[in-house]
């Protein structure tokens, strides 16, 4: 293509110069709008889209929008028709080289405002393409399927001939458009002869005719599907003649006539006007790309062309693409939200906020995909609004799910703080009844605000499922309130029954013991039964549910139970029931029968005493060690003698025993043990009864006075010799040998007397041998006397002086010297 044809056209014709050139490169400069949409490879461009929104801004004409393709020989004007009807720039051949021009198929938009999408085909009968008919016949086709207006471009001469005219290629042509949209009547394509270098005389309507009759012959000589066999061609294609004059030779006349053409494209108005409505593919202007693809695809690939069916498929392939950027702004309303939903939090307003933007998203849809095929359209929109109501109903069903929770718990804690700050007597059912209330109808207005008219949801399972969650933690609340019940009723019992045990087992004796327990047992399960009554009325167990109610009176009365059996085993502790035995014993060995103590005398018989106070204690600890309950099968209470007073189960067999055997016999010894030591004690008691101060105590006494009695007492040497004496002396006394012992120390002391004796009279003898000589016995007695006053130190009288007498002859005289008158307590 020279330079001067790349000149922005217009329709002034003065500036619309026809420079013959050649153009065989799909590269163009950056002002030129045309694409080259089918290429030598008769391969698809997959810019058509793009130009569509930005060359020629037709993407978003709808439907309004035409479809023009030119068919016709090569060089016989095609491209230079086409740029004057629609002032587009398709290459025209170069005069010169008289070489094809067109190379597979040309888009281009009309200028002016023009929403005509001009096709230039690549002539027929190609000198490049020799025999090879293929392209034509595919390229023929495409245009026949996809164009309002199909442009029939001829030479006059050729009017009339066969091949020369085309008419094989069109009989071709329409025989396979029968086949493929033969079931399509509904859009026509117009054919629009135009024949050029109109020269001759002949009028136009006699080449029309000519034409016509060429056409009709075509048609009926088509091979048509059995159930066309009665179309006629009228029923697919409208037909339309006219000529241009030459446009070397009259050139003005060919301009004028060519701008005549024109407004028959452009102007609504004009006689003649071309695009009619019956024309129209139903294709929007931005499905024509995918729409053309998908025809040019099936052409290719000589697949059957059925045009509903494509134009289903464009429908549905453009309702996704419509679908699918209409999500997009309603996913970036829900995803903004989505990870607040997913964290818990019940987001405010999400209903009508999502509303807003489910309403945009199908109204976007609407606008665009309404205009394909409408069965097609609704399935699509059906299939959009479950995407839609798929990502809204698992987003509201997260946020259900949150308020369920929170209503759940508001629920729980609600009503275990109220019923805890519950003053006495509150109704349990009333407090639950009042939280579930306000809690239902909260949750109520959540999914409320999640449900709009059209949305194909119900959170039914939801309320079930919240109404279950309810309904467990109501029997939580209710257990535990049970629970807290048997406690209290518990508690309020068992004072008075430990009461009772207490008093029942230290009298073991008044009266049946064991049938006293169990009657205090009665009373308090009563009374326990009567409390339970109330609070079970209060809680909601009504009396219609019996097995509630009966299993927890069973768990009322094991618990009593449990509780008298354990106020029974502290009773009957080691300690305790040593002490209630040793009790006993010292009520009935201390005290006689008017309940007055014992003072035990020497003629009392203890042991006999004894025996039997030990016998009836001991006695005790059998009757201590198993609980009788016999007398309860008399009692008032209700199921014990049918074994259904305690819950199934419950081995009450196992509690009745006390102390176990191999415990008694510890407890029986210990209690022996004790039970000896206030033997003896007693026994002590009657001993102390009898004693006094010994005799040898006051003679001591007497003999030495207090303050020497003192002193040997306290002086550890006399203290030792006075015990070895005194217990000398109390052997000897108690082996009465006191005879022996005197006559011993008689022996002794006449030994003694002798030996001093003996030895006193050597003595003298010694000192006075001479003297006696000298003086007579009575001087030498004097002198021994003055000797002795001398060492005495004593200056005594003579009336004081000791007569020494002789020794008796038989040794066996008085132990000590004869005192001469009263001087006789000095010893010597
Ligand atoms: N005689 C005559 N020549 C014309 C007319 N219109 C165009 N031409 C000339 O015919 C030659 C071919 O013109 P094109 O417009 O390229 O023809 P075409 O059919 O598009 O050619 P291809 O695209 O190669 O098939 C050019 O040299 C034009 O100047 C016409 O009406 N009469």
């Amino acid at each position: 293509m020279g330079a001067d044809n790349q000149q922005v056209p217009t329709l002034d014709n003065s500036r619309m110069p026809i420079v013959p050139t050649r153009h065989r490169s799909p590269t163009q400069p950056a002002n030129f709008t045309r694409l080259q949409l089918i290429d030598d490879e008769q391969q698809f461009s997959g810019k058509l889209s793009s130009y569509m929104k930005t060359k020629w801004s037709l993407a978003d004409a709808g439907f309004d929008y035409n479809v023009v393709a030119v068919f016709g020989s090569q060089s016989t004007g095609k491209s230079t028709l086409l740029n004057r009807l629609f002032g587009t720039r398709f290459d025209v051949m170069d005069e010169s080289q008289r070489q094809q021009t067109t190379r597979g198929i040309w888009a281009d938009r009309g200028i002016d405002g023009m929403k005509v999408l001009i096709m230039d085909v690549e002539g027929t009968d190609g000198r490049e393409r020799g025999e090879n008919q293929d392209f034509e016949r595919k390229s023929a086709l495409f245009s026949l399927a996809i164009s309002e207006v199909l442009i029939v471009n001829m030479w006059e001469h050729t009017v009339g001939l066969y091949n020369g005219a085309n008419m094989g290629l069109l009989k071709t042509v329409m025989e396979v458009n029968l086949q493929l949209f033969g079931s399509n009547r509904e859009s026509k394509t117009l054919l629009y002869f135009v024949i050029r270098d109109h020269v001759s005389h002949t009028p136009l309507d006699n080449l029309a005719a000519t034409l016509k009759q060429d056409l009709d012959r075509i048609w009926s000589s088509l091979s048509k599907p059995d159930n066309l066999s009665d179309a006629r061609l009228s029923d697919y294609f409208d037909l339309k003649f006219t000529s241009l004059p030459h446009k070397v030779l009259q050139p003005e006349n060919f301009e004028k006539q060519a701008l005549e053409l024109r407004n028959q494209f452009t102007h609504r108005s004009s006689k003649g006007y071309v695009f009619r409505p019956s024309y129209k593919r139903n294709v929007p202007a931005d499905g024509f790309p995918h729409y053309a693809e998908a025809v040019w695809e099936k052409v290719v690939s000589n697949k059957d062309l059925d045009l509903p069916t494509q134009q289903e498929l464009l429908a549905q392939y453009r309702c996704d693409e419509i679908a699918a950027t209409a999500l997009v702004p309603f996913r970036e309303c829900i995803d903004k939200v989505r990870p607040r939903v997913q964290e818990g939090e019940i987001v405010k307003d999400l209903g009508s906020l999502v509303q807003t933007e489910r309403t945009r998203a199908l109204a976007a849809f609407d606008e665009q995909a309404a205009r394909y095929h409408k069965d097609v359209y609704a399935k699509k929109r059906s299939s959009f609004v479950q995407v839609l109501d798929g990502e809204l109903h698992s987003l509201f069903l997260n946020q259900v799910k949150n308020a369920s929770s929170q209503a759940a718990t508001t629920f729980a804690n609600d009503c275990q703080k109220l019923l805890e700050e519950a003053v006495d007597d509150y109704i349990f059912s009333d407090i639950v009844g009042e939280v579930r209330k306000r809690v239902t109808k909260w949750f109520g207005a959540a999914i409320d605000s999640l449900t709009f008219k059209d949305a194909a949801w119900t959170f039914n399972s939801e309320i079930k499922q919240l109404e279950s969650q309810l309904n467990a933690t109501t029997a939580k609340l209710r257990s535990a309130e049970m629970e807290r019940a048997l406690e209290q009723i518990r508690r309020s019992t068992r004072d008075h029954l430990s009461d009772v045990i207490a008093d029942k087992l230290n009298n073991p004796n008044d009266g049946d013991m064991w049938a006293g327990v169990m009657q205090g047992f009665e009373k308090s399960t009563n009374k326990a039964e009567a409390m339970m009554e109330h609070r079970m009325e209060s809680t909601g167990i009504g009396r219609t549910e019996h097995q509630q109610r009966a299993q927890l009176m069973r768990k009322l009365h094991k618990g009593l139970w449990e509780d008298m059996i354990n106020s029974l085993r502290e009773e009957v502790a080691d300690q305790m029931v040593l002490l209630k035995l040793r009790n006993i014993l010292e009520d009935k060995f201390r005290y006689d029968e008017n309940g007055l103590p014992r003072v035990w005398k020497p003629s009392d018989d203890i042991d006999s005493q004894f025996a039997a106070a030990r016998g009836v204690a001991q006695a005790l600890l059998p009757k201590y060690s198993r609980i009788d309950a016999s007398s309860l099968l008399t009692s008032t209470l209700k199921g014990w003698d049918s074994g259904q007073f305690f819950p199934a189960g419950f081995d009450i067999d196992r509690t009745l025993t006390l102390i176990s055997p191999a415990r008694q016999r510890e407890l029986s010894k210990r209690f022996g043990r004790e039970a000896d030591a206030l033997y003896l004690e007693a026994k002590r008691a009657m001993v102390s009864t009898q004693n006094h101060v010994p005799m040898w105590v006051i003679v001591l006494l007497v003999l030495l006075g207090w303050n020497e009695a003192m002193t040997i007492l306290f002086n550890p040497v006399y203290l030792i010799l006075t015990a070895m004496v005194g217990g000398a002396a109390v052997v000897v006394h108690n082996l009465g040998l006191w005879g022996p012992v005197l006559r011993t120390v008689n022996g002794f002391a006449s030994m003694a007397n002798n030996h001093v004796h003996e030895l006193l009279v050597e003595a003298v003898n010694r000192t006075e041998p001479n003297n006696r000589s000298r003086s007579s016995p009575q001087s030498s007695g004097k002198e021994h006397r003055s000797r002795r006053s001398s060492r005495s130190g004593s200056s005594k009288s003579s009336s004081d002086e000791i007569e020494l007498e002789p020794l008796g002859e038989n040794g066996s005289g008085s132990p000590g010297f004869a005192s001469a008158g009263g001087e006789s307590d000095e010893k010597y």
